[in-house]
């Protein structure tokens, strides 16, 4: 369980984040959708204090965060950032075995852990000796997913995973993580600007602007009862615009 209770973050005068609060269950998907600039990275950076908060409290797992050092804390988070984050000078297998390094695994256990989830994500056994420029986004990305829930995290934060690829891509990577059967325990916090991917994915969503929570809820609570013309607008325009298009379409056949 994620708890952010009333958490801000003000740098130099800018308000990025202002009285955010939510929840997030055990084995739960939250989604923090809104525009650029709206503040969703920076809350979720609190959450692993890769940003500490300028004021507020949050726990994780009953524990406030701010009683753990941050490279522990970190070591109980999986955190994919929104350039994958892999280092580029590691190989495949070596991006992959950071934390369990930290952990003190043994090499065998490692490798074969790494072998379990490249299979999962669907990368060839033979990428471990490869680096991540020789490899396209969408794999780098299975790669930083796979380094980011190796060690079974309870806990999984995601910024824009899937925002760097192309529609095809993004489609079959986010449904093969949707598939991963370690998921089903993990709970997990997700950032992105697109509707759709939060609907689909999100248990949960918290909709911002300017660095506040406009409204949270269920899918069903954004898309059917908008508690302000902000979300009606934000939440049914893409729809609105898809729909449009196939209307056009059809009458165009
Ligand atoms: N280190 C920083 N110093 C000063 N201002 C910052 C810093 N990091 C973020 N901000 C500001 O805080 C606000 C929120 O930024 P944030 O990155 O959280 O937004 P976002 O919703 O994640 O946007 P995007 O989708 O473009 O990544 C922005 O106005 C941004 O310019």
């Amino acid at each position: 369980m994620i708890i952010a209770d009333q958490i801000s973050k003000h740098f130099d005068g800018v308000e990025a984040v202002t009285d955010v609060s939510f929840r997030v269950g055990e084995g739960e998907t939250m989604v923090l959708l809104g525009t650029s600039g709206c503040g969703k990275t920076t809350t979720l950076k609190m959450l692993n204090r890769l940003i500490e908060a300028t004021s507020g409290r949050i726990e994780i797992g009953g524990k406030n965060i701010t009683e753990e050092k941050p490279e522990i804390l970190r070591r109980s988070i999986g955190y994919v950032s929104q350039n994958n984050g892999l280092f580029p000078h590691y190989t495949v297998a070596e991006n992959i075995a950071v934390v369990p390094r930290l952990l003190n695994w043994q090499s065998g256990h490692i490798q074969e852990h790494t072998a379990r989830w490249l299979e999962q994500l669907k990368l060839p056994a033979h990428f471990t000796g490869k680096y991540p420029a020789e490899l396209s986004g969408g794999q780098q990305q299975r790669v930083a997913i796979a380094r980011a829930l190796i060690a079974n995290p309870p806990v999984l934060l995601l910024d824009e995973p899937f925002g760097a690829l192309d529609p095809v891509t993004r489609t079959s990577v986010r449904k093969d993580f949707a598939e991963l059967p370690a998921l089903q325990q993990t709970t997990i916090v997700l950032v992105t600007h697109d509707v759709q991917e939060a609907l689909q994915m999100g248990d949960h969503i918290c909709l911002m602007d300017k660095g506040r929570v406009v409204q949270q809820g269920t899918p069903g609570d954004l898309l059917l009862r908008p508690v302000n013309e902000f979300v009606h607008a934000f939440i049914g325009q893409q729809v609105a615009d898809i729909s449009r298009i196939y209307e056009r379409i059809k009458a165009q056949e």
